[in-house]
């Protein structure tokens, strides 16, 4: 942590931060929370990641731009001076303040490709002054947290290119689509934890555990933000299953259809919750307090997610958000594993009393639900 000697972070460093909150509201201060070297690691890692999801989400970046712009991103971690200044998307700020993230050390490999987009047609003079702040502090970090991040980040965005233009297809590419989003930065977030000690190796090696708590988390965001996406012409519900409840996946949207949606609904979150027993097997292994708060708090949020979400209608005409109020309370309360399998194993019977009789899962349901609470 680059601090002068009066403990001070550093100019770079504290304005990381700042994007921090500025992106991610209520999570920013579980990542402050961290212990030692994993703080500035992760809020890197964040805010790295959530410069490459905001390329991913663009949709005013032509194809043919974007694809070399998602399989290089990880180059520009070595590139002092590469930036983005064409984004119209609410994130853009990491983007354009990209330097910030990767400058302070140049990387040991020394292909620092001038790569920089200034085709843009933003007038943040501001950020563009300031797009070194991000790039700094990444090649601040020890070089074992760099390889993790850029790792990460290439094959990440390597696998992004793959679904670019269409939507997700078997329930296997819905796997895999989470996988690239998600499940890299479980098994990437599981690196960055052995590798500064605070958790054990295990941790790090086992990549299906860390794979599986990105799905959770990634499956529910894609369930719960149906309409949504559907409206910006996204299509992130595979096919092989809205496909048995209607000929697009837009009609599910119809009142008319409204029985054959939530059956579709209820068969995804069938499906995710799949993943509560890996979830609960990870959060076990972990032994240090601020890494298990840092990985168990989006985990109880997106159980409380489910059950919102399961056989709702709202899903299919809004969106459906946990209440602040109730976030906060879950976020106190989630200090060890035994609370968290408590907050799981409530959330999970919620769900099983409520599954309709006439639903063509409900059997399957009923099954993933008491394999769920066997391990809770
Ligand atoms: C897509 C996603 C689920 C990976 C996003 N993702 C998360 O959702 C954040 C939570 C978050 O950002 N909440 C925001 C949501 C919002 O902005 O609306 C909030 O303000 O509450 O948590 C995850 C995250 C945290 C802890 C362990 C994880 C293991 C595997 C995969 C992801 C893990 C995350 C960790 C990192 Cl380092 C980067 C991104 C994420």
């Amino acid at each position: 942590m680059p601090r002068n000697n009066q403990g001070e972070l550093s100019p770079t460093l504290k304005q990381c931060y700042k994007y921090l909150k500025l992106t991610s509201r209520s999570f920013a201060a579980v990542i402050q929370a961290l212990d030692g070297e994993l703080r500035n690691a992760i809020c890197i890692f964040y805010l790295v990641l959530r410069a490459l999801d905001t390329v991913e989400d663009d949709m005013t970046i032509p194809n043919d731009v974007k694809i070399p712009m998602l399989r290089h991103f990880h180059l520009n971690l070595q590139d002092t001076h590469w930036s983005f200044h064409d984004s119209k998307e609410k994130d853009k700020i990491v983007l354009e303040d990209f330097p910030t993230v990767s400058l302070a050390s140049l990387c040991v490999c020394l292909c620092v490709c001038e790569w920089s987009f200034h085709d843009s047609k933003e007038k943040d003079k501001i950020v563009l002054e300031d797009f070194p702040t991000i790039t700094a502090e990444f090649q601040a970090l020890a070089p074992v947290y760099q390889e993790v991040i850029s790792d990460i980040c290439c094959k990440m965005g390597n696998g992004m290119t793959v679904f670019l233009d269409r939507g997700v297809g078997s329930l296997h590419e819905w796997n895999e689509y989470c996988h690239y989003v998600a499940g890299l930065v479980g098994i990437g977030l599981s690196r960055l934890f052995s590798a500064s000690k605070l958790e054990s190796p295990e941790v790090g090696r086992d990549e299906r555990l860390a794979n599986n708590m990105g799905l959770f988390l990634q499956k529910t965001n894609i369930i719960r933000d149906y309409l949504e996406d559907v409206l910006q012409g996204r299509e992130f519900w595979p096919k092989e299953v809205w496909g048995k409840y209607g000929r697009k996946l837009g009609d599910l949207a119809e009142p008319d259809n409204r029985q054959q949606a939530l059956h579709c609904l209820n068969e995804l979150i069938t499906n995710a919750l799949e993943l509560v027993p890996d979830c609960i097997a990870y959060m076990t292994r972990l032994h240090n307090q601020s890494v298990f708060n840092f990985c168990a708090i989006p985990q109880v949020m997106a159980i409380a997610t489910l059950e919102r979400c399961y056989n709702n209608p709202a899903v299919l005409t809004g969106v459906v958000k946990i209440r602040k109020g109730e976030a906060v309370k879950m976020m106190m309360g989630v200090s060890n594993v035994e609370k968290v399998k408590a907050i799981m194993h409530y959330f999970t019977s919620q769900i099983e009393s409520r599954i309709p009789k006439d639903d063509p899962n409900a059997e399957r349901t009923r099954e993933v639900c008491s394999k769920a609470l066997a391990c809770t």
